[in-house]
C-alpha cells in the first residue's frame, strides 16, 4: 500500500513517511493509492472478532509489511486497553432501530482517544526505531488536543504544542489540556477561533523547508493514520446492530465539524461495509450541510454554539471527499482547492451535486434545537447525551425514514460540555477523573494569532 497526495505532486509513499509527513509536502492531504476491497467472506469473519483484533485486521491492510504483525498487535492491545469499556465503543440501545454508538470511553471522554490513544503509542514506536524525532503541532477545538496531549504526555522523544482558541473551548476541555504539566507539553491559546488555529498549523506545515527543520509531525485529522483509526467503529458498531437487528441495512448519523469522522464512515463504505445512509449533522456552522444540500461550499460567519468542538468553517478533510467525489483526479482538486482559495467558494451542480446527495443526506442543527434533543432523550430514554451527539441524534430524528436502523455516534461524555447540559436544568455528577482537574493549577501561554508569534514558540520549544 502506497499513499499519494489529493494534489499529485508527491511521489507515493510508504505508511511510516505518510503518517511523518502529515500534511502532504505539496498541501494536499494524502489517501491510500488504493482501497482496499473487502469481499463477504472477510465482513463475515470479521464479525466475531473483539475490537482490538478487527483493528489489527483493519490497519494490517494499510501499514502493509512495514510494522511486524507482532509489534502493530502489541500497538493495538496497548492503545485499546486505556478503555473504560471492555468493547471499547460499545453500541447502545434506545430503541426499536435506534442506536447510540458510545465512542468516549477513552482517557479523554471524546472519540479522539479511539485514533489518538494508537496515534501516540505509533509515535513513539517510529520514533524509536527510526531515530525520528517527533515534534506535533496540533489545532483543537477541544477535544483533539486533550486527547493528543493524553497520548503523548511523558513520552521520550516526543514534544507537542497545541493551538486551541482561547476561551472559545468548555471548561473541561481547557482543564484536561492546561493543567497537563509534563515537560514535553506546551498549550498556546490563541486569540481567535478554532479555523484561525488550524489555518495557522497549516500555514505551517506547507512551509516546507520549516516543517523539516522543526521535523513538525501532525496528529489532527490530516494525518491519515487518524482516518483509518476512525474506519473501524464503522464496521465494529454495523456488526453489533446488524446481529442484533437482524438488518444488512445500517444507517450512521456523524456529528460533523472538520469532516474527519464522517469521511472514516465513507472510506468504510468504500471498503466494502454495506453502510446505508451517511447523515452529516452540523451545527449553526453549517458550511457542510450547505454544501451537500445546495452545491455551495463557503463560509459563513463564525457562531459560538452548544457544541464548540464543531464550530468550525473550513472542514480541512473535505479535500479528500473532493479527491473521491472527482474520481481521483488531482488536477480538478488542486485547481478547486485554488480557487477555494482565491474566491472563498467551491460551487458544484448537476450530476457532481447528486452524487454527493448520493453520498450523504445533511442537516443543520439550532443551537435551541440542540437543547431541545437533549431534554427529549433524557425524559423518553433517561439518556444524557452531550450537545455535539445532540445534533447527531436530531439529524438523525429528521432523516431516518421510520424504522431505518440508525446509530448515532456520540462523539463526547455530556461531562465535557456542562454548561449546555445545566441549560436544561439537568445535573449531572462528573466522572472521578474530570472532577479532580478542578483542583489542578493551569498551564497554558495566551498569544495573538499571527504565523510569526506562533513560529517564536515553536522555534523556542522546539529548539
Ligand atoms: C465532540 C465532537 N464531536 C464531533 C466532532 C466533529 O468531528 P469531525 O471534526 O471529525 O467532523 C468533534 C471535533 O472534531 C468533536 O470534538
Ligand atoms: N473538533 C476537533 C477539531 C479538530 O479536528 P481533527 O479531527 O482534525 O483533529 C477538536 O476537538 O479539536
Amino acid at each position: 500500500m502506497k499513499y499519494i497526495s489529493t494534489r499529485g505532486q508527491v511521489s507515493p509513499t510508504g505508511f511510516i513517511d505518510a503518517i511523518l509527513m502529515g500534511l502532504a509536502d505539496d498541501g494536499g492531504l494524502l489517501v491510500p493509492k488504493h482501497i482496499p476491497q473487502l469481499s463477504d467472506d472477510t465482513l463475515k469473519q470479521w464479525q466475531k472478532l473483539t475490537y482490538p483484533e478487527l483493528a489489527l485486521e483493519v490497519f494490517s491492510l494499510y501499514v502493509n509489511n512495514e510494522i511486524p504483525r507482532a509489534d502493530l498487535k502489541k500497538l493495538v492491545d496497548d492503545s485499546y486497553a486505556t478503555f473504560r469499556h471492555e468493547d471499547v465503543t460499545p453500541v447502545r440501545r434506545l430503541d426499536n432501530g435506534r442506536y447510540v454508538l458510545e465512542l468516549f470511553h477513552g482517557p479523554t471522554f471524546a472519540f479522539k482517544d479511539v485514533a489518538l490513544q494508537f496515534l501516540g503509542n505509533l509515535y513513539s514506536y517510529v520514533s524509536r526505531k527510526t531515530n525520528s524525532i517527533i515534534h506535533i503541532l496540533g489545532a483543537t477545538s477541544g477535544d483533539t488536543g486533550a486527547s493528543a496531549i493524553e497520548g503523548v504526555r511523558g513520552k521520550e522523544g516526543i514534544r507537542i504544542c497545541i493551538l486551541h482558541p482561547h476561551q472559545k473551548v468548555s471548561k473541561v476541555q481547557e482543564l484536561q489540556m492546561t493543567t497537563v504539566n509534563d515537560a514535553n507539553v506546551l498549550n498556546l491559546a490563541v486569540e481567535g477561533t478554532f479555523d484561525d488555529c488550524q489555518r495557522i498549523i497549516k500555514e505551517l506545515f506547507a512551509d516546507v523547508s520549516f516543517k523539516h527543520r522543526y521535523h513538525l509531525r501532525a496528529i489532527n485529522s490530516i494525518n491519515i493514520a487518524r482516518i483509518l483509526a476512525q474506519t473501524v467503529y464503522y464496521f465494529y458498531a454495523y456488526f453489533q446492530v446488524a446481529n442484533k437487528e437482524h438488518a444488512d441495512k445500517i444507517s450512521f448519523s456523524v456529528p460533523t465539524g472538520n469532516f474527519g469522522d464522517i469521511f472514516a464512515g465513507y472510506l468504510a463504505q468504500r471498503m466494502g461495509l454495506p453502510i446505508h445512509k451517511l447523515i452529516l449533522a452540523t451545527n449553526e456552522n453549517n458550511i457542510l450541510a450547505r454544501f451537500v444540500n445546495e452545491g455551495v461550499y463557503q463560509p459563513g460567519a463564525f457562531r459560538g454554539t452548544y457544541s464548540p468542538s464543531m464550530d468550525i468553517q473550513v472542514a480541512s478533510n473535505f479535500e479528500r471527499y473532493l479527491f473521491y467525489l472527482y474520481g481521483e483526479d488531482a488536477d480538478t482538486v488542486t485547481s478547486l482547492m485554488a480557487q477555494f482559495k482565491a474566491e472563498g467558494r467551491i460551487v458544484i451542480t448537476g450530476d457532481v451535486l447528486k452524487r454527493v446527495q448520493a453520498d450523504f443526506s445533511a442537516y443543520s442543527v439550532e443551537n435551541e434545537e440542540c437543547l431541545n434533543t437533549i431534554s427529549a432523550y433524557y425524559e423518553k430514554y433517561s439518556y444524557l447525551l452531550d450537545p455535539h451527539t445532540a445534533c447527531g441524534a436530531a439529524a438523525s430524528d429528521k432523516l431516518a425514514a421510520e424504522g431505518e436502523v440508525t446509530v448515532v455516534l456520540s462523539t463526547a461524555h455530556p461531562a465535557k460540555f456542562d454548561e449546555a447540559i445545566r441549560l436544561r436544568n439537568i445535573s449531572q455528577t462528573y466522572p472521578e477523573q474530570i472532577q479532580a482537574l478542578f483542583d489542578k493549577p493551569q498551564i497554558q501561554t495566551v498569544v495573538g494569532g499571527s504565523n510569526e508569534e506562533i513560529k517564536k514558540q515553536l522555534v523556542t520549544f522546539f529548539n
